[in-house]
């Protein structure tokens, strides 16, 4: 299995049990985050198909980004992430064999084989037990109809092995994405490299997270890359280099929900620092999701202001396009004065576990009367209790747990561990906020 940079292992450790802390009033603070999950995942897989040497600034160390880099470095591309605030890479030759771990990453998962397919040689994928349980079977079929050999398991999921030959020759192919957006970016963020390059068209239900679509062909144009996104569900790469450049990586915005959350849920005001003036994060979805909740946003020279109201509503909600708010938004919902909504994430069965069952049955535990659609939830507020509360190896599962906690003295976490996905020093982090009152 490829190797971590040394400073965090590729697996999770012993399950780690957290007591959620409990607010003693509003929680005021300014939080500094580290960067986007999904920027870091698009700026390394770019700058390793690039034709020079980027420069990666702010960007995410967590567990999915270091399995990333990881597994790049198994392909031949150097990676250098010595220094914290900025990844050095360096593009060689792709070549294989290689073997990747790819933890219970998504991004890993969907944004590595295509590129892997340019290298000469076989390399192998495998995860985490719950990776091979999420969906992976269009991108292999996407990739076979462009011409790559790839053997799957059975059901087409992990484990998988990629037979490069040095070259793709791309051309068109129909996927249906709807499980995953990730489909679609996975195979554009490789396409320019691709002998004719890739016209993909989707085929099926809508695709969830378009906002993670546009961060795709947004990073692909500032790499070089002609992208034509123009007609619904097709979008055509052309084939031709990609830049090395310096990307710098926004703030997390998932990451930083259950902070704008506790200011939301105890009445104080939380500020995300260095947040920029234009993002291509999900922004607008998340203020919208915020403000309906009851929650002010101001969106600062300083940075993105939450500031809680006293007041926390209900909402009726389609979450389609920031699935994975869901896990903190259904904590709100389960804190809120009245019964919310919550639909349009079917896809979200398929993330680090099924996130709907897992938060009816936890937020259940704790007091709230859920209802489970396929595509969502129908949260009844309760009086709430402690409970022991389990995170299903999901960090977001953990961050809804630490948001009920706030009100709810004696959330048990089975493990907080597993925010290493995202953030490794959640747990610290929160408990500091929690503690540093206004
Ligand atoms: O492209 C990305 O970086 C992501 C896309 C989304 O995936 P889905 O479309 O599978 O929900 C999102 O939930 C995930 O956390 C990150
Ligand atoms: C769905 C998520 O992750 P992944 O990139 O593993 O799909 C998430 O972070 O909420």
């Amino acid at each position: 299995m490829s190797e971590g940079d040394g400073r965090m292992s590729g697996v999770t450790a012993e399950p780690r049990p957290w007591l959620a802390p409990s607010a003693t009033g509003p929680v005021t603070a300014t939080v500094r985050l580290p960067g986007s999950k999904s920027m870091t995942a698009r700026a390394l897989i770019l700058a390793a198909l690039a034709d020079g040497p980027s420069v990666i600034e702010a960007p995410l160390r967590a567990r999915d980004t270091v399995l990333m880099a990881g597994g790049l470095r198994a392909l031949g591309v150097e990676v250098d992430t010595a220094d914290d605030s900025r990844w050095l890479v360096t593009p060689g030759p792709l070549r294989g064999p290689a073997r990747v771990d790819v933890g219970l990453a998504g991004t890993i998962t969907r944004f590595l084989p295509p590129a892997a397919a340019l290298a000469e040689g076989p390399v192998e994928f495998d995860g985490d037990p719950h990776m091979r349980k999420r969906p992976l079977r269009p991108i292999v079929e996407a990739l076979r109809a462009l011409g790559v050999a790839v053997d799957a398991s059975p059901i087409d999921g992990l484990p998988l092995t990629v037979h490069g030959t040095g070259a793709v020759e791309g051309g068109a192919a129909v996927i249906d994405a709807s499980a995953s957006s990730q489909f679609v970016s996975g195979l554009l963020l490789s396409a320019a490299r691709f002998t004719k390059g890739l016209t993909l068209r989707h085929e099926g239900p809508p695709v969830p997270s378009a906002p993670h679509l546009r961060m795709t062909t947004h990073m692909l144009r500032a790499a070089g890359a002609v992208v034509d996104d123009s007609v619904a569900d097709v979008w055509t790469v052309e084939p031709g280099p990609l830049r090395g450049r310096t990307w710098t990586i926004e703030p997390d915005l998932s990451g930083a929900a259950p902070f704008f959350a506790a200011a939301a849920v105890t009445g104080g005001a939380v500020t995300l620092a260095g947040w920029p003036a234009d993002s291509w994060q999900p922004v607008e979805q998340a203020i919208e999701i915020f403000r309906a909740l009851g929650a002010e946003v101001t969106p600062t020279a300083e940075g993105l202001t939450v500031r809680g109201t006293g007041r926390l509503r209900g909402i009726t909600a389609d979450l389609s396009e920031v699935g994975e708010l869901t896990p903190v938004v259904s904590a709100l919902a389960a804190l809120a004065e009245g019964p919310s909504e919550l639909r349009g994430v079917e896809h979200i069965r398929g993330h680090e576990t099924d996130r709907i069952t897992a938060l009816a049955t936890e937020l259940g535990k704790v007091g709230a009367r859920v209802t489970e659609f396929p595509d969502g939830l129908r949260i009844e507020p309760g009086p709430l209790r402690g409970a022991a509360f389990e995170t299903y190896a999901d960090h977001r599962m953990a961050h809804a747990a630490a948001v009920i906690g706030l009100a709810v003295p004696g959330v048990d976490l089975t493990d907080v561990g597993c925010t290493s996905k995202t953030l490794p020093e959640f747990p610290e982090l929160w408990a500091g906020l929690v503690a540093k009152r206004s």
